[in-house]
């Protein structure tokens, strides 16, 4: 079985859904997220050996292509905290204090083994890795505050990379930056402690989404946690915005994919306080525990 079937199976057994939608036009439905992936490309027709990998590879290439392109551009994203929320800039404070408290509660009462500061590791320095980083919110918000010695910026877009250091002030000299897409990094092994994705995993298709968490088992250190901080659709499996060529998934088919990837649920929680009319957004600690 191919990622697509095994991710249908999973949200099958539970009785969750498998189909989808487009987030703009209504006569866009599909039944499942095979079909979907058939009808950009993605995934050949069925039988059709010859072409499938070419036509896949290309239209994946297409995908990434279009994500890039709409983050890379000034008009569609400033290099600005608003232009990394998609204009919701004002829920930032929000969103960090909540992300704050999720990691509290996790080395309070979960997972006393994750190390945040260098004290608790030893004196060796700790390490975050932001996914999908744009300016740095994240690293200068909540991740060097929590006392994480060093973060790793992960950032496709060239421009977005090169305004983060403006941006983090002081906090820069405790960053390194790496512009690329999350589909070609290749983290060292045993390197961090704390993998933090958020809002950005609807940019990566299925397939690179579980070879990347596949990567970060092998990147956590003892205690490490992975967290997916991201909007989620509950009626359909996936929404798909062809805008900016992201899909919005459903929490059971972020969970599917995570495991098939190795990793385990240690604790989820819903981002509270949120604007009534935005995507709901749970935050999911994972781990690897080997
Ligand atoms: C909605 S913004 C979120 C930025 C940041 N995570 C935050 O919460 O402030 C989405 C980010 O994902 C990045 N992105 C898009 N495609 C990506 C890919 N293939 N790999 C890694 N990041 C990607 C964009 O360039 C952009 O910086």
């Amino acid at each position: 079985m191919n990622i697509t079937q095994q991710i249908e199976v999973a949200l099958k057994k539970q009785g969750n859904p498998i189909n989808g939608k487009d987030s703009e036009d209504d006569s866009l439905q599909y039944p499942s997220i095979t079909e979907w992936k058939r009808s950009i490309g993605m995934m050949g027709k069925e039988h059709d050996t010859t072409t499938t990998s070419v036509t896949a590879s290309k239209s994946r290439q297409q995908w990434y292509k279009k994500g890039l392109g709409y983050w890379d551009d000034e008009e569609t994203c400033p290099a600005t905290v608003a232009g990394m929320l998609g204009g919701f800039g004002r829920i930032s404070k929000c969103d960090l204090k909540g992300s704050a408290k999720f990691i509290t509660h996790i080395k309070s009462h979960i997972r006393p083994s994750l190390k945040l500061t260098s004290e608790e590791n030893g004196d060796v320095p700790t390490c975050a890795c932001e996914c999908g980083a744009g300016i740095g919110r994240v690293s200068k918000g909540l991740l060097l505050p929590l006392g994480i010695s060093q973060c790793d910026l992960i950032e496709p877009s060239p421009r977005l990379i090169s305004s983060a250091p403006e941006y983090l002030g002081s906090s820069a000299s405790k960053c390194r930056f790496f512009c690329t897409g999350l589909q070609d990094f290749q983290p060292k092994a045993d390197s961090y402690d704390i993998i933090w994705m958020q809002w950005m995993i609807g940019y990566l298709t299925d397939d690179d989404l579980v070879h990347f968490l596949k990567r970060c088992v092998t990147a956590l250190r003892t205690g490490g946690i992975v967290v997916i901080k991201d909007n989620t659709c509950s009626q359909e499996a996936f929404v798909v915005d062809r805008d900016d060529a992201s899909t919005t998934r459903s929490l059971p088919y972020i969970i599917a994919i995570a495991e098939l990837a190795g990793l385990r649920v240690v604790h989820q929680q819903l981002q509270e306080g949120f604007p009534e009319d935005i995507f709901p957004v749970p935050m999911v600690a994972l781990a690897a525990d080997r």
